[in-house]
């Protein structure tokens, strides 16, 4: 708890000044000859733990935005290199054509068809023309004959070869193939009302060569579309997260068009990340209702939301490096280097790329309208997604996104930040986009621990934000908030001593609380209590449940005992290059499909990953102190002992809070802590013993 409080100052800076944009996109739909063009982009990486179903309706989503087609373009980067991915995407092109008239002309609210076509009939049909009534019927058919395609290509092995399309696809060997670039649907005509251009991009793996994960993926779409559509605005989401209001592009553009009232730009607009299909209560504590609310509402505030990774819209020639105040270059000399050289050396040796940077540099490509003949560019769109594009660039250090964290969405944003800029932070009604929430023990503790990792490593990165502050432009209490976040890891060390501390006192017979009859027990009572008090209030506010507030506390402590502990490690073992910290992906299908008939999504599983040992110690540890204590209570009729109320309470709370651990010691299956774990955390508890064993007799 009592890093609880210290955090609390931190939080108060946070916290101080939050702000709301209010957007009113109604203003901008009658301007739709000055709206200019948006690339959206969408990232994907395994047909397994991402099934292609998903990346489809967010794909499906995109294309039926509210917003001119011909000037969107939708960039699926695939990096599991998948013919399954693609052949999804492809079969969807069709099913794309009907979809996207249906949702213009009914005004279609939800457009993802998976959750479109979830509601009940009868709801929809309520007072509804006949008309409507056999399209809805047809277009339902039709989704279900696309889903099912797909899920028989997912389960046997489909003839892909039949189709010249695939002959890319024939010998892949993943992590080890050559950039594949596919026009899936081209909007030839120019036509507002058709269907964006749909571009498959898998870049080029090569074992040997570092690909940097989700950040690698950002930089090739960037490039693509640079030479591609070059728009001056750009969408990114992970593949699970769908567009869920139709008019997020209208919303974002009410601030991007506009500055602010100091005549600032936004250099990106934030989208706060909500999720579908939430389990109620949120046993697992990660909807990050109340956490977005609060915390970035106030970092709104500040200098501006954090970039989150997905949802969110950025300005191109931010992430080409520019800065606010950009010193007026007009000759075409810089130190006797030309501009075209200056620009190879920086984006790299494709003459396409290099020209379409210099457009955009210039203002050159605001009016313009995007290409509609994609086609003719998807030479240059093959060169620049190669591996070896990068070497010698700066793409990944002040172009694009920035490498060397496993959350490169922080560490990129404060990038951008550190040059000066504001962001903005937007969350209209109905929410921008939704996603899928991790469930169960593994997925949630292998996100927490990158998070962890990759916070951490920002902390120790040439952009961490203290230097950022002095030799950049990050305001000072943003880099508080910074410092506050990336030392969410780092907090594990701490909390895990006081977690073991009454433990500790209990198995030695000393104390570390005032005894609960003198006046000085009342300091930490009451800390705890307000502090209990005040969370909990902040989960009303919201609407939530008390059962909500208690299961994230709960899972918080379970967090920061395992994945943030877990965290911490691989950044020290990469301190010391020992190994390198990896991007493990969230698996994205939830529980539909176990074949347990007892099956309860909330409960806590479990598997054999060493991330699961020290929870199980810590409820070990605390189980022996309270029996042992219990025991000398007996022997000596009596609670005579140094230790007393405080410290039991305390050791109560800490069995409390890792309940799913303590029942999953009598459990089996996934839902039990399997034996191995129990061995291995046993022999933890044995030295925690023998430690607390040999103080108290010295
Ligand atoms: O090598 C990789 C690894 C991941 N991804 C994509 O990255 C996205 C995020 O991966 P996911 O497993 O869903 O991670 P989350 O923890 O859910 O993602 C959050 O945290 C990440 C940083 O750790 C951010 O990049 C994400 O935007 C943010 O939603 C997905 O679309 C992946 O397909 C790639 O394209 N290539
Ligand atoms: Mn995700």
């Amino acid at each position: 708890m009592a890093s609880q409080y210290k955090g609390h100052l931190m939080l108060t800076n946070i916290k101080w000044s939050p702000v709301e944009f209010k957007t009113y996109p109604g203003h901008l739909s009658n301007r739709a000859h000055e709206l200019p063009p948006v690339d959206l982009f969408v990232t994907t990486a395994d047909p397994v733990l991402e099934p292609p179903i998903i990346t489809v309706n967010t794909v499906l989503s995109l294309l039926a935005l509210d917003y001119p087609a011909n000037k969107l373009a939708c960039y699926v980067s695939d990096d599991g290199g998948s013919p399954l991915t693609f052949y999804s995407l492809l079969e969807s092109i069709n099913f794309a054509k009907l979809w996207v008239p249906f949702c213009k002309k009914y005004n279609v609210k939800v457009r993802a068809p998976f959750q479109y076509f979830s509601d009940q009939e009868p709801l929809i049909f309520g007072g509804i023309s006949s008309d409507f009534r056999e399209e809805w019927k047809k277009l339902k058919n039709e989704y279900d004959k696309l889903q099912q395609k797909i899920e028989e290509a997912t389960k046997h092995c489909h003839p892909y070869h039949l189709n010249y399309m695939f002959d890319d696809f024939s010998k892949i060997e993943r992590g080890n193939h050559s950039s594949i670039v596919k026009i899936l649907w081209e909007n030839k005509d120019n036509f507002p009302e058709g269907l964006p251009h749909l571009v498959y991009v898998s870049r080029e793996k090569r074992p040997k060569h570092a690909h940097h994960y989700k950040a690698g993926a950002m930089n090739v779409l960037t490039r693509v579309s640079g030479v591609m559509t070059n728009a001056p605005f750009m969408l990114n989401v992970d593949c699970d997260m769908y567009a869920n209001n139709p008019q997020v592009v209208l919303h974002a553009m009410c601030l991007l068009l506009e500055s602010n009232h100091k005549g600032e730009e936004y250099a990106f607009v934030q989208y706060p990340q909500f999720f579908y299909g939430c389990l109620p209560g949120d046993p697992f504590g990660n909807h990050m209702i109340v956490l977005q609310e609060y915390l970035m509402r106030g970092i709104a505030g500040i200098q501006g939301p954090l970039y989150g990774g997905t949802g969110c819209f950025h300005r191109r020639k931010v992430i080409y490096g520019e800065s606010p105040v950009q010193p007026k270059n007009t000759r075409s000399n810089v130190n006797g280097k030309s501009i075209e050289m200056t620009l190879k050396s920086k984006f790299g040796y494709s003459a396409e790329l290099v020209v379409s940077v210099a457009n955009l540099l210039s203002g050159k490509n605001k009016k313009m309208l995007r290409p509609s003949d994609i086609s003719s560019s998807v030479k240059a769109a093959i060169e620049v997604a190669d591996c070896s594009y990068e070497s010698n660039t700066d793409w990944g250090t002040n172009v694009g996104w920035v490498y060397g964290s496993a959350t490169e969405d922080i560490l990129t944003g404060l990038g951008i930040h550190k040059r000066g800029w504001r962001t903005a932070y937007l969350a209209p009604n109905p929410h921008a986009f939704l996603g899928c929430a991790p469930s169960g023990g593994p997925a949630c503790l292998t996100q927490q621990k990158r998070w962890a990792t990759g916070l951490l490593e920002i902390l120790f990165s040439r952009n961490n934000p203290v230097i950022a502050t002095i030799t950049g432009d990050l305001q000072f209490r943003q880099c508080l908030m910074y410092l506050y976040i990336n030392l969410w890891g780092a907090r594990s060390i701490p909390e895990l001593c006081y977690a073991l501390l009454p433990a500790y006192c209990l198995l030695t017979d000393s104390s570390f609380m005032p005894t609960v009859s003198k006046k000085a027990f009342l300091v930490p009572a009451s800390l705890f209590t307000i502090y209990n008090l005040y969370t909990l209030l902040e989960y009303l506010r919201c609407g939530l449940p008390v059962r909500a507030w208690w299961n994230y506390q709960r899972m918080a402590r379970i967090i920061s005992s395992t994945a943030w502990l877990f965290g911490v490690l691989s950044v020290v073992l990469k301190l010391l290059r020992l190994s390198e910290t990896v991007f493990e992906l969230t698996r994205k299908d939830q529980n539909n499909q176990d074949d347990d008939a007892d099956i309860d999504p909330g409960r806590f599983t479990f598997d054999d990953s060493p991330i699961f040992v020290p929870g199980t110690a810590l409820v070990l540890v605390h189980i022996s102190a309270l029996g042992w204590t219990l025991l000398r209570a007996v022997r000596n009729s009596g609670f005579t002992s140094r230790s007393g109320l405080g410290e039991i309470i305390c050791s109560a709370w800490v069995v409390l809070s890792l309940l799913p651990f303590a029942k999953g010691l009598f459990r089996r299956g996934k839902y039990g802590i399997p034996y191995s774990t129990i061995f291995k955390s046993k022999i933890l508890v044995g030295l925690f013993i023998y430690f607390c064993i040999s103080v108290s007799r010295n």
